[in-house]
């Protein structure tokens, strides 16, 4: 599922070249597939500007090989061709290890250096093939009679590095590198129309295009910490909302003491925890609206199925040992650490959540005004005595 939601665009984009590459859709190549370099030029100009170094780098490797193949026409040999393009995926799947940070910087220029180097490489490969016999024609043979060559092993590195990278990680920058790549490896005979390398390079700079404005917005509409929408998206959400629609406020019980008991990492931990639940169980649109308070918003005015939803997601967060990982692995040596360990280490520890639920309708029209009343409904479930759902009187 989360392949499919941070993947779904490069899916499609790859099927849509697999399609006409392998002629089952009939795609006449168009001359503004040329535009590539300056469709390349667009994504890095944009990864530069909103510091996505990984995307940026990808955008610099794919476009300096577009402009080299018009420059040097050496590197349109077959087996260069093929060793350059692998070499840049291979460059593409080391960088998505890398985490995002300002392209103009030292480390960035080392990536370029390094890429340079391997161009130069490649010049040295051409202009003396004898000296590297060991290598040309690039094939090495393996048992079985099968015969890989030198660029499909390094694209094959690549693929895996990629597909490692993403199993561990699903994010939409690793999914769209790897789209970029297995793109470029459609691509590597060059027997091929020029059309085609040139259509591979047009969809992965869209790509990248479209990765560097995901990974914007999602820096401006998701929290950090808790990885759910923030309260700038819910204030937007609100804006979609019809006339009915209801919406819960969410609060972490005695979370104050929870901090001080166990330190402001442990709170971090069980703020992660709550916010999964809460956008797992919760039954409608889930966002943090700051510190420990979280908002869901249901659309329609169901309320019973909204009360069950949040009866079940407060059971599910009660009910959840949550291990405390950052107290055993807090090894400063001083008296506060050495009470946290001794309070927590090792230790799990539980919690609860209140909330209360208001509909829209009534005196509550904007959505202030059902917010103010869920407030209300909360501090009937915090005098209550917590871990509790109430709604509006
Ligand atoms: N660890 C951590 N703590 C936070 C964060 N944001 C807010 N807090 C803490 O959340 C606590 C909120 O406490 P209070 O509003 O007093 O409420 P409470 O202790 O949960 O008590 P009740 O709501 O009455 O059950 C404060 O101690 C804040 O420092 C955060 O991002 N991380």
């Amino acid at each position: 599922m989360q392949w499919l939601r941070h993947g779904w665009l490069p899916l499609l984009l790859l099927t849509a070249f697999v399609l006409q590459r392998y002629a089952w859709l009939d795609f006449p190549f168009p001359a503004p597939v040329k535009l590539s370099p300056v469709l390349l030029g667009v994504a890095l100009a944009l990864a530069v500007f909103f510091k996505s170094s990984r995307l940026a780098y990808a955008a610099t490797l794919i476009l300096a090989f577009y402009l080299a193949l018009d420059a040097v026409p050496w590197l349109r040999q077959e087996s260069l061709f093929s060793l350059g393009l692998a070499l840049v995926s291979l460059n593409i799947a080391l960088v998505a290890y890398t985490s995002d940070r300002n392209p103009l910087s030292g480390f960035g220029l080392l990536l370029l250096f390094a890429a340079l180097g391997q161009g130069v490489g490649l010049y040295l490969l051409q202009s003396w093939p004898n000296s590297f016999s060991w290598l040309m024609p690039l094939t090495l043979p393996y048992g079985g009679g099968i015969q890989f060559d030198l660029a499909a092993q390094v694209f094959v590195c690549a693929i895996l590095l990629l597909l490692v990278k993403v199993s561990v990680k699903p994010e939409a920058t690793g999914f769209g590198l790897l789209a970029c790549t297995l793109l470029l490896y459609l691509v590597r005979d060059p027997a091929l129309p020029p059309g085609q390398f040139h259509l591979a390079a047009s969809i992965s700079s869209l790509l990248l295009t479209f990765l560097v404005l995901h990974s914007a917005y999602e820096l401006a509409f998701r929290d950090e910490l808790t990885g759910i929408p923030s309260r700038r998206a819910y204030n937007r959400y609100l804006l979609t909302l019809g006339r009915h629609y209801m919406i819960a406020v969410i609060d972490i019980d005695h979370f104050k003491k929870l901090n001080d008991r166990h330190g402001h990492r442990v709170g971090d931990q069980v703020l992660r925890m709550v916010a999964g639940k809460i956008a797992r169980y919760g039954g409608g649109r889930a966002f943090r609206y700051g510190g420990e308070e979280f908002v869901v918003v249901f659309r329609g005015r169901d309320r019973e199925k909204a009360l069950n939803a949040l009866e079940r997601m407060r059971e599910k967060i009660a009910g959840y040992p949550l291990k405390l990982r950052s107290a055993m692995r807090d090894t400063a040596d001083n008296a506060k650490a050495r009470r946290r360990r001794g309070q927590g280490g090792g230790r799990a520890i539980k919690t609860t959540v209140s909330v209360g639920l208001a509909g829209s309708g009534g005196n509550h029209r904007l959505p202030e005004a059902v917010l103010e009343a869920a407030d209300r409904a909360l501090y009937r479930a915090k005098r209550g005595g917590r871990n509790r759902v109430c709604t509006q009187a």
